[in-house]
């Protein structure tokens, strides 16, 4: 018999509404009204990632967007707030730095991804070996503002990584799918999806809860699914935001969670 797993949660990031808001300097679309309506079709949490060069969701998107939030609680629906970000990403402007933004939003989640300005996007995940150390304390910080923590890692990450992510204090980490995603537009994504299996499984044996996200989409979220039942969280916002461009965002918000039920 199938084991029964909780539901995969999605997470929509709304980082793409901010894009387009920003590129007419107005204040439409507005990613408070889009979390909104995510929310109202099923979305179990919300996504963004707040980049100190705010090309897309400012420091006060991520107060507007929390205080939408906790207005669902109060009507019952335990809505996941998750901010993502650098925390060794230094203040800039009015970018107060990671942490504080943290401090300020009391996100229920935040996922800490080693990016920097210079890349399009979130394009890996952090050298655990490396970097878990220096990560121990800022998790520890995070998690006395009262979040989980997750942290971004390559689809691949092997065991005794992992358990350096455990020992930082870790609660989860988040599974970097592009290269799955690549490899499944290429219509060969065996190999990908594997090592997105083994990295799940290998941080469940460490005690650590698994998320995946980047370049997931109604195409290929069917087979990490399936591939990993007990994931607990999908954030998803390029490829939703765009095919709800085509099909409306209620409807495709509503899609994802019917793949995420099946
Ligand atoms: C961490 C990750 O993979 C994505 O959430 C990333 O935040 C997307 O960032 P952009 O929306 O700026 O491409
Ligand atoms: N953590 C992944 C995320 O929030 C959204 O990534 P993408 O779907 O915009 O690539």
């Amino acid at each position: 018999m199938r084991d029964h797993f909780p539901m995969t949660a999605l997470s929509v990031n709304i980082n793409k509404i901010a894009v387009l808001r920003n590129s007419r300097g107005h204040a439409e679309p507005d990613p408070v009204l889009a979390a909104r309506v995510a929310i109202e079709a099923g979305a179990q949490g919300i996504t963004v990632h707040p980049r100190p060069d705010q090309r897309h969701i400012r420091v006060d998107d991520v107060a507007r967007i929390g205080a939408e939030i906790a207005a669902w609680h109060v009507r019952g629906r335990a809505i996941e707030y998750n901010l993502e970000g650098n925390p060794f990403a230094p203040p800039r402007g009015d970018y107060p730095g990671f942490v504080e933004l943290v401090r300020r939003a009391r996100p229920a989640q935040a996922t800490l991804v080693p990016d920097g300005d210079a890349q399009i996007t979130s394009d890996h995940g952090f050298d655990l070996a490396a970097d878990a150390a220096r990560l121990a304390p800022v998790v520890a910080e995070l998690k006395s503002l009262g979040c989980r923590v997750s942290l971004f890692v390559d689809a691949g990450t092997d065991a005794a990584a992992l358990e350096r992510a455990a020992a930082a204090g870790a609660d989860r980490i988040e599974i970097y799918t592009e290269p799955y995603a690549r490899a499944y537009a290429n219509g060969n994504h065996a190999r990908e999806l594997d090592a997105c299996v083994r990295t799940a499984q290998a941080a469940r044996a460490c005690g650590l809860g698994a998320n995946a996200g980047h370049d997931l989409s109604q195409h290929n979220l069917g087979a990490l699914k399936r591939a990993i039942p007990f994931l607990a969280e999908v954030s998803i916002g390029h490829a939703l935001i765009g095919e709800a461009l085509y099909a409306g965002l209620a409807p495709t918000v509503r899609a994802y969670l019917a793949i995420l039920a099946d």
